[in-house]
């Protein structure tokens, strides 16, 4: 090969994508280990994830499958232990202390489950949204208009001047969600918002998050165990040891007689090395253990079971 074809092969040569490059969130192998004295747990286990901006997406595993560190790892609270994260333009693995701060300021806000958590006892809930407007140095002027305007949003409008003990769960939740609307947030993230509450309250609750995605075009990630939430939202990701193990789409299709009815289709989640996990349901009614044969056929890869010798 002659030097002189180098350089032209080098521009003919396709660049591998970056993974997720037009995501506005992306985790792209997470890992996260907690070290307790001698005991070493794998919280996130190489879990891949990609957001596009203006989606909602619910997130559902069994407790302790790492969907609480995923979202202290987007929120810019807790760091993982490798793998790469990315939320807008700030690369999370490489935030200094200060750009933390503005990360969580200006790009993220955030609602946790206990509701008590969310707001300042003492304050109003008017006082609570302006908070973070004061912590960001928003014009005074403007404030008392943006704070209707978040309140009426999410439904809360005639809570305005009453503090936290003098509003039911469902009302302190939707204020918080106004609070964590305030800075106008690309990414909110919700850790089981609506767990306290009972089924009408959380549709509520889950109503004000879809306000906030809907007409604010805020990109919403919530942790639910809650069927009414994971139910009603386009996206369902479930976590599965650390990783994303498969993901429910809905649509909406309009029948013959006109009336609309939602599609939900069960996808498997293929990670980039090409691993996919076959459900526990499947593995059993087919028996497959531990060697499986697979077949690329023309539009489909099979997997069946091995039915030579057993080692
Ligand atoms: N600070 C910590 N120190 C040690 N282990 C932790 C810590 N936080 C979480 N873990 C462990 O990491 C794993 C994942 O926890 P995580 O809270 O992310 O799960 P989860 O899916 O949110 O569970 P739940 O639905 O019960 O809230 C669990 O085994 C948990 O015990």
């Amino acid at each position: 090969m002659s030097q002189g074809t180098l350089p032209g092969l080098g521009a003919a040569a396709p660049r591998a994508a970056e993974f997720g490059r037009d995501a506005l969130v992306v985790c792209d192998n997470l890992v996260r280990i907690y070290q307790t004295g001698s005991i070493e747990v794998q919280a996130l286990q190489g879990l891949d994830l990609l957001v596009d901006a203006g989606e909602m997406v619910a997130v559902v595993g069994a407790s302790g499958s790492g969907k609480s560190t995923l979202l202290a790892v987007l929120s810019g609270l807790d760091a993982p232990t490798a793998g790469r994260v990315r939320v807008g333009s700030w690369d999370l693995m490489a935030m200094s202390r200060r750009d933390q701060l503005a990360y969580r300021r200006s790009t993220v806000g955030f609602v946790w489950q206990q509701t008590a958590r969310n707001l300042v006892p003492y304050l109003t809930a008017a006082q609570n949204v302006a908070l973070p407007l004061v912590l960001a140095g928003s014009p005074r002027r403007a404030r008392p208009a943006r704070v209707a305007e978040l309140l009426e949003l999410v439904g809360v409008g005639h809570c305005a001047g009453r503090r936290p003990q003098e509003m039911s769960g469902g009302e302190q939740q939707r204020v918080a969600i106004a609070v964590a609307l305030a800075n106008a947030p690309q990414l909110v993230l919700a850790d089981e918002p609506t767990g306290e509450l009972d089924t009408a309250t959380s549709q509520q609750v889950f109503e004000a998050l879809r306000a906030a995605n809907r007409e604010l075009g805020a990109t919403v990630v919530v942790v639910t165990h809650d069927p009414t939430v994971s139910g009603q939202v386009e996206r369902t990701v479930a976590i599965r040891d650390g990783r994303t193990s498969s993901e429910v789409l809905r649509r909406t299709e309009v029948g013959a007689d006109g009336a609309h009815a939602v599609v939900a289709e069960e996808y498997a989640v293929m990670d980039r090395a090409g691993r996919v996990q076959i459900p526990a349901d499947h593995r059993a009614a087919l028996d497959l253990t531990r060697r499986v044969r697979l077949t690329l056929e023309a539009d489909a890869v099979s997997v069946r079971r091995d039915d030579g010798a057993r080692r």
